[in-house]
């Protein structure tokens, strides 16, 4: 029998913006009570945006958190909803210390209260950092259904509140979540929540944020799946969403046990809601889409909010003809439209001519602005005075074409974008201060290998609607070069983009060492070659703009490594 309709609510917070939050919560609370739901589930920290970071050990803000909180069940009663159930991730404060917190919401104020147990520290994560872990189940019971509330990493252990929950008694778990998109996670998420209903014998509602924060993008993609690891519907990834799905209650409920074993238990039976005069909802199965489609989505959505919530309306970026800088450009136009893109072809004596014919015919086939800004005149004024000649001259171009792009940033206010890619990241093929200028990066995590996949993936999607493809075929097939000396070619200091990466990939984003990565059937030279690059350009890659990540290990936070440093993994050479 139908019991309640559940709301999963996927919205983009923005980090410490208490009072846009909250009227946002408040805003879907009105759409998903005109649905009909009774219970409405926002995201971890959906008032608070997340991940707060250090924000989080500041008193004043995790009071002005509590506040904002209590306002925001006074807002949900003023605006009508008080008989509905809402449940919001928030920052809370005791004397243990902060807490990723979770309230439950009803007739204008908070009911209950649940402190995420299992605080997620590696990789991008830092909550054993900030957080107390909380060790109270909250447990709502409400038209026969009793509801336990988890947040995000609880899920992933397998010990913790869940199995707690379990032998508490509960019909569902409500999982609050703020999970990071990389390749492949959607899916990962999906199999650990079938996992933990099938092991509890109860339904996992998960909704997850939406939208880019700084480096990460969360890409939403809730959904509910019941014990038998059936998927009862599932939200679009990177857009806003509510998804509606409706509950029974249980035909045979397990039992309530009185005490669990190292826990607390707050039970609140609430009276039994409207259910009336439901037709039941069709169930929303979002479609799952390709890789390329999920990076470009990331990569989209990662610009959009970076540009968007940190008060850019325009960005500008130098537009070389070739492949990085015409992905990048293609970024921009889907996330912030043509208008707001200006692309600027710098030729120094070196540059190709189609250098600027492949950067002019991208702009032909998108709109965006764009300017010849010729820099020979400035790099011989450099070069003659300093007497400039090699790797000096050649990285005066770069830095030449970083000063054009800052100063257009400095008088008509774009972000600056810079260009590069994992690849080059990794190696320090790049020029400080040159072409590594700029605010953002949104290809920084993307490996050169899948900027190819994903600039034919581009075209053919645009070509499939009956669309202009945006990128020159010629900018796809040319081989890549840094056009700073005659004929120079990226082959010159570099294996073979495919070679390059698969070595990286187990470098940089598995951690494996020389001796495995030789045993893999890669050439030792080569790979100690690439190995050198990699540890020397460590002090480059910290002073690179950010990007939005979107493998498993990116530059940065999700991959700290000290920039003075003795250790030399390709050391074991001689022995191989
Ligand atoms: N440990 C350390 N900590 C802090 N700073 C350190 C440092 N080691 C060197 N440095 C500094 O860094 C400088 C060297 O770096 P940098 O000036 O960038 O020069 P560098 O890395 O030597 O050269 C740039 C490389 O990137 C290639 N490139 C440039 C431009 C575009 C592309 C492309 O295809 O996209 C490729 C170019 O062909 C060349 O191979 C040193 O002169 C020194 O000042
Ligand atoms: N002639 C140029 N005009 C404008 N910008 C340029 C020019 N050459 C290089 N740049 C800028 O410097 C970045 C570094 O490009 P470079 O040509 O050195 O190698 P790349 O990494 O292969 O990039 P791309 O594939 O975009 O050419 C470019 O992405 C672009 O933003
Ligand atoms: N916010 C969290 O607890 C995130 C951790 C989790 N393993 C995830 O990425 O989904």
């Amino acid at each position: 029998m139908q019991a309640l309709r559940l709301a999963l609510a996927q919205i983009n917070s923005v980090v410490g913006d208490l009072a846009a939050n909250s009227a946002a919560i408040v805003e879907w609370t009105v759409r998903a009570a005109h649905d009909g739901a009774n219970v409405v589930v926002f995201p971890e920290m959906a008032l608070t945006g997340y991940p707060v970071e250090d924000l989080a050990l500041r008193p004043s803000f995790a009071a002005a958190s509590v506040r904002a909180l209590t306002e925001l069940a006074t807002a949900l009663d003023k605006a009508g909803c008080g008989d509905r159930i809402v449940v919001v991730g928030y920052l809370d404060r005791d004397a243990e210390g902060s807490r990723n917190s979770a309230a439950v919401i009803v007739d204008g104020r908070v009911t209950t209260r649940y402190d995420k147990h299992s605080l997620p520290t590696y990789r991008v994560f830092d909550e054993a950092r900030y957080f107390a872990p909380g060790s109270c189940l909250s447990i709502v019971a409400v038209n026969g259904v009793r509801l336990g509330v988890v947040v995000c990493e609880d899920i992933w252990q397998p010990g913790g509140s869940v199995p707690a929950y379990a032998t508490a008694g509960v019909d569902m778990l409500l999982c609050l979540n703020a999970s990071p998109f990389e390749q492949g996670k959607d899916e990962v998420r999906r199999s650990i929540a079938r996992r933990r209903a099938t092991e509890i014998g109860a339904p996992i509602a998960y909704v997850n944020v939406v939208g880019g924060q700084d480096e990460l993008v969360f890409d939403g993609a809730s959904f509910v799946v019941g014990p038998d690891g059936s998927t009862w519907g599932r939200s679009p990834q990177f857009v806003e969403h509510l998804l509606i799905v409706d509950v029974d209650a249980p035909a045979a409920p397990h039992p309530d046990a009185a005490e669990v074993p190292g826990w607390t238990i707050d039970r609140v039976t609430l009276p039994d809601a409207a259910v009336t005069g439901w037709q039941r909802a069709e169930p929303y199965l979002a479609e799952i889409a390709s890789t390329e489609e999920q990076v470009w989505g990331a990569l989209v959505t990662g610009l959009r909010d970076y540009v968007h919530k940190n008060g850019f309306r325009s960005v500008a970026l130098g537009l070389s003809g070739g492949i990085d800088s015409a992905v990048v450009a293609a970024i921009a136009v889907d996330a912030l439209g043509s208008d707001a893109v200006h692309a600027v072809s710098m030729p120094s004596t070196y540059s190709s001519d189609h250098s600027r014919t492949d950067a002019e015919e991208f702009a032909s086939r998108t709109g965006i602005h764009f300017r010849v800004e010729p820099i020979a005149d400035m790099v011989a004024c450099y070069v003659d005075q300093l007497h400039l000649t090699g790797l000096a001259e050649e990285n005066i171009q770069a830095r030449c074409r970083g000063m054009v792009l800052m100063a257009l940033s400095n008088t008509s206010g774009h972000l600056v974008l810079a260009t590069g890619n994992k690849s080059e990241l990794a190696v320090g093929y790049s020029t400080i201060y040159g072409d590594a200028v700029g605010g953002f990066a949104p290809i920084k995590d993307v490996p050169k290998s899948l900027v190819w996949d994903l600039a034919r993936w581009r075209n053919k999607s645009a070509a499939d609607r009956g669309d202009i493809p945006p990128i020159p075929e010629s900018s796809i097939d040319k081989p890549p070069s840094a056009e700073l000396r005659p004929g120079q070619l990226d082959t010159d200091s570099l294996p073979d983009y495919d070679e390059l990466d698969a070595i990286l990939f187990r470098y940089v984003d598995h951690d494996q060492g020389f001796v495995d990565i030789v045993a893999a059937g890669f050439d030792a030279a080569v790979v100690a070659d690439i190995l050198r690059k990699v540890d020397a350009s460590e002090y480059k890659r910290r002073q690179y703009p950010i990007g939005t990540k979107v493998t498993s290990r990116a530059f940065g936070r999700d991959r700290r490594m000290p920039i003075t440093n003795g250790w030399r993994d390709y050391a074991a050479l001689d022995e191989v």
